[in-house]
């Protein structure tokens, strides 16, 4: 450096040998920028010696641009008074370089005058580019962790606070907006579980022993607990060694964990799958067979438990000695492929040593250090057995088919694809015929109900799809023409996995014959074809319904044939047959159509009538019948006559009850046989009245033989010639405690009914002897007549053969005694009758034929039965004088009677002209009130003493 001033002193000496040797130019300018000084550093940035530069300006050097900005510069310091520092950008136009400068330019005075203004500057190019290029790299650093998926941190552990990246906020969830916080707070956040092992893991790495590696448990700040992976190491030491900042990494695994501990419960679920699963049987085999695995399920399968079958070889434990071979190689090839061989039905070897079928799957797996054969096996064995069972049950239900005595048609679609030999044979055809057919084509085309042969496949056959089981009567139509009714039930199945409905079809046209038949049976009656007591049940319910319905009335007639049983005792069951169906008929043909005539039983009929404007016409009715029935009967050669009785009832007047009007209509017939039969009788509650004292009586009547109740009275029988007492009639009497005398004619019934007859008879038998013994004293020819009931010839306790011997007893003769029995005994056709009436005449005990006239009269009883008497019943007597037919009658009795040997007793003559008409006409005997009632055994006895001819 040129100085043009005066020599230096040694300060300034000093000073200019230190300006001279600093590193950094130092200029000084005058007030008006024109250069006093540099030094050498200047110098050589300037690129020029000192002489060149003093007493220039920095226009001399830099562009104008640049030297004016200088020169700005140095007058703001100059006019602020102040050291100002700049950096500035300076190029050298000596030699192009560019360089930035930190400048300080500082006012220079010497006392108060301005000196120039002292530039001191640095190049300071190379540290901005340091500078630069480590900002640079920070950015980059910065824009890394940022950019990057985990949380970076740096730890100051002198200071305790730890650096971080967003992320690491984004994953802690600790406060964003600050880069930097302590590691207490991020600590604090770790799961108490895991706090331990963070902290000594820590510890570890601090120590220098291991990388800080942890993954565990923290709470973020919103709450949630989330798997974080955490990795550092320590990467700055003091200079005693110990650590002062460490660095690393945080991510958020949550995800990770949440999927190992899925897979872990997935593995402890397949795991546990595995070894209990019962349908898997699962083994793991080394490549020598070894087992290595054995479950619950291959324990039961094959009879080993895992602790048996572990270790040991798989050749040993379950193959059959004669697959050993051929499988040790199919285990070789299956290692050195390393994939299973197909999987494939097995028999392997249970450890009793019995074969089990199984379905058996094998994959090779590397678990990670070894090679494994995983075998699957499915115990086959019931399916086996079942498979077994299913085909013999096939085969028995085949046979079942094939022998089923019900046609059995395989239907699928709408087609029969199968039928058994039964079908064949109900169809008449071969089983080959029907095949192909569809059942429609089997079937008329409609059914006898309307129903369309196409509801068959329409209807049915899908409706049996649903419901599986159909049931119906159906009419079939075979090839030639025929037809039969059938049941048909319809069931659907799956065969061959394909629906179709079974058609099991049973011939019921015998069967639908039979019902009717019995129907018919259970309904009518076999004889008339009417319909029979159930019948009438039903239709009386159905009219009484009606008649409810509608407000009408219906009549119940209840009709009896009079003394029917003597024509069929005298003619033959069998003309008894035709009469009672030509009785029907004619019945028949008294009713309208709506009307229902039925037949009770025996001789007792029934006609509802229906809709009824007037009870009248019930009546009417009433009278067209017995009309009809009164006709002539033509049985054969005979010809038969025949009135009825017939009690009528009205509903709803008389009762809206089924049986009370049965009961009514029984009451009113009762009334009308006991008004003389040949006649119709209206139910009136006074009938049932009487009803209910015939009920009463019959109870009372079993008392009253024990309680003595009974009496013995004597009407006298005369000779008609003499006018003496020949005999008497014993007629019974029976004193009622409350009723006082009760005739005959009421209680005989009830006695005959309830079988009490026979008894009574017996009493009256007795009775008769002890009277007979004491007045054969009196009158040593007189004989008493005792009635005899036809029931009591029949009942099983009747004692009829012990009087002979009664008659003994008493020391009586057998003709003592005169027993009085109906024509109704004799028309039956029982050899009881004249067995016993034959042994009884043996005895001497005659027989007197009462009520003579008044049945059915056939005589030829008569030359049957030994009669002794002949009664001309009283209603032939009553009217002789006056009706002429009645004393042609009595005159051609006594006249047969005598003619066959037989005497004639009149009964009912009360009148002296009755008596002498009857005399004169050769009547022998004769009884009634103009000789004397029927007397207490008292009076009869004065009368015997008497002694006086009537
Ligand atoms: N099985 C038995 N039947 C008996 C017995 N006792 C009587 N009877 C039968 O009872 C019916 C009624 O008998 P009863 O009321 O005694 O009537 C008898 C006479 O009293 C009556 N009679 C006689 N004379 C006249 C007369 O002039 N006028 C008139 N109106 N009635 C007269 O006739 C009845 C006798 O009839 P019959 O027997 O036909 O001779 C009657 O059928 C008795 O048979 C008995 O012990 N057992």
């Amino acid at each position: 450096m040129t100085d043009s001033r005066p020599p230096l002193s040694a300060d300034a000496h000093w000073l200019h040998s230190l300006l001279q040797h600093l590193p950094d130019p130092v200029w000084l300018k005058n007030p008006d920028g024109v250069y006093l000084y540099c030094n050498r550093a200047f110098e050589q940035l300037f690129g020029a010696e000192a002489s060149a530069i003093v007493g220039r300006r920095d226009r001399d050097f830099v562009d104008a641009e640049l030297a004016d900005f200088f020169r700005a510069r140095d007058l703001l310091a100059v006019h602020l008074n102040t050291a100002l520092s700049n950096e500035e950008w300076v190029t050298f136009p000596h030699n192009g370089h560019r360089a930035l400068l930190h400048v300080i330019k500082t006012p220079l005075h010497n006392g108060s005058a301005l000196v120039g203004v002292l530039g001191i500057g640095r190049d300071i190019t190379r540290l901005h580019q340091v500078t630069e290029r480590l900002a640079q790299q920070e950015r980059t650093l910065r824009y890394v962790m940022q950019a990057t998926g985990e949380g970076v941190w740096d730890w100051d552990t002198r200071s305790g606070m730890l650096l971080h990246n967003s992320r690491w906020s984004e994953i802690t969830g600790i406060a964003r907006d600050q880069e930097q916080h302590p590691l207490a707070d991020f600590v604090a956040q770790v799961h108490e579980d895991d706090q331990l092992a963070v902290n000594s893991l820590i510890a570890r790495c601090l120590r220098g022993e291991a990388p800080y590696y942890s993954e565990h448990r923290i709470y973020r700040s919103d709450g949630r607990i989330i798997w974080v992976q955490d990795r550092g190491n320590v990467v700055e030491w003091d200079e005693h060694g110990l650590p002062t900042r460490m660095v690393g990494s945080i991510s958020d695994i949550t995800v990770r964990k949440q999927a190992e501990q899925a897979l872990r419960a997935s593995e402890a679920r397949f795991r546990a799958i595995f070894e209990n699963v019962d349908a898997l049987a699962i083994q793991g085999y080394a490549p020598d067979g070894t087992v290595l695995y054995w479950n619950r399920a291959s324990s039961r399968l094959y009879g080993y438990d895992a602790q048996e079958a572990i270790g040991r070889s798989l050749y040993e434990l379950i193959i059959p000695p004669p697959a050993r071979e051929a499988v040790r190689q199919e285990v070789h090839w299956m290692f050195a492929q390393q994939q299973g061989a197909p999987a494939a039905h097995l028999q392997l070897q249970h450890k009793d040593g019995h074969l089990v079928d199984v379905h058996s799957s094998h994959t090779v797996v590397n678990t990670g250090d070894r090679l494994m054969l995983f075998c699957l096996d499915i115990d086959l064995g019931a399916q086996v057995r079942a498979e077994s069972a299913r085909q013999e049950s096939e085969q028995r239900y085949r046979a079942l088919f094939a022998a089923s005595a019900d046609g059995v048609l395989v239907v699928c679609g709408q087609q029969i694809v199968d039928a058994n030999p039964a079908a064949a044979r109900l169809f008449a055809c071969e089983v080959g015929d029907l095949l192909g057919l569809s059942p429609c084509m089997l079937s008329p085309p409609t059914q006898p109900d309307g129903r369309d042969a196409a509801i068959l496949i329409e209807h049915y056959l899908p409706q049996t799809q649903q419901q599986h089981l159909l049931q119906c009567e159906w009419r079939f139509r075979r090839p030639d023409g025929s037809l039969f009714d059938a049941d048909l039930q319809l069931a659907a199945v799956i065969l061959g996995g394909i629906s179709h409905v079974l058609v099991s079809c049973r011939d019921v046209t015998q069967k639908k014959k039979d019902t009717q038949l019995i129907w018919q049976q259970a309904n009518f009656d076999q004889l008339t074809g009417l319909p029979n007591r159930h019948m009438l049940q039903n239709r009386l319910e159905q009219e009484i319904a009606r008649s409810q319905r509608d407000g009408l009335q219906l009549a119940l007639l209840l009709l009896d044939l009079d003394h029917f049983k003597e024509v069929n005792d005298t003619l033959g069951h069998r003309a008894g047959d035709e009469l009672l169906q030509l009785a029907a008929q004619r019945l028949q043909t008294c009713v309208r159509h709506i009307d229902t005539v039925a037949r009770l039983g025996g001789d007792e009929f029934t006609v509802i009538v229906s809709t009824l404007e007037h009870a009248q016409q019930a009546g009417e009715m009433a009278e067209r019948i017995l009309q009809a029935l009164g006709a002539p009967y033509h049985l054969g050669d005979d010809i038969a006559y025949l009135s009825a009785s017939i009690g009528i009832t009205i509903c709803p007047d008389d009762s809206s009850e089924l049986e009370t009007l049965l009961k009514n209509a029984d009451q009113a017939m009762y009334a009308a046989k006991g008004q003389g039969r040949n006649r119709s009788c209206f139910f009136t509650p006074s009938m049932q009245l009487a009803a209910q004292t015939r009920v009463r009586l019959g109870k009372d009547l079993r008392q009253a033989l024990a309680s003595g109740q009974f009496r013995l009275h004597y009407q006298p029988i005369l000779a008609l010639h003499s006018g003496r007492i020949a005999g008497a009639e014993a007629l019974l009497r029976w004193q009622h405690p409350q009723r006082g005398w009760i005739s005959p004619a009421e209680f005989i019934p009830l006695a005959e009914d309830s079988g009490l007859i026979v008894e009574l008879g017996s009493w009256v038998f007795a009775e008769v002897c002890r009277q007979l013994q004491q007045w054969r004293q009196l009158r040593p020819q007189l004989h008493i007549s005792v009635n005899v009931s036809p029931i009591q010839f029949f009942a099983d306790n009747a004692n009829l053969l012990q009087w002979p011997a009664l008659l003994a007893e008493h020391g009586l003769p057998g003709d003592s005694v005169v027993l009085e029995i109906t024509e109704r005994l004799l028309l039956d056709n029982r050899d009881q009758v004249s067995t016993q009436l034959h042994a009884l005449r043996q005895c001497g005990i005659r027989v007197s034929l009462d009520d003579f006239g008044t049945g059915y009269s056939s005589l030829s009883y008569l030359k049957k039965f030994a009669i002794d008497y002949l009664k001309i019943d009283q209603s032939f007597v009553r009217h002789l004088e006056t009706d002429g037919s009645d004393r042609a009658l009595c005159e051609a009795i006594i006249a047969m009677a005598h003619r066959l040997d037989m005497r004639v007793v009149a009964e009912g003559i009360e009148l002296a002209a009755h008596r002498d008409w009857l005399c004169t006409a050769g009547c022998d005997f004769g009884q009634g009130f103009l000789f004397a009632r029927a007397l207490p055994a008292a009076e009869f006895e004065a009368l015997l003493q008497q002694s006086q001819p009537f």
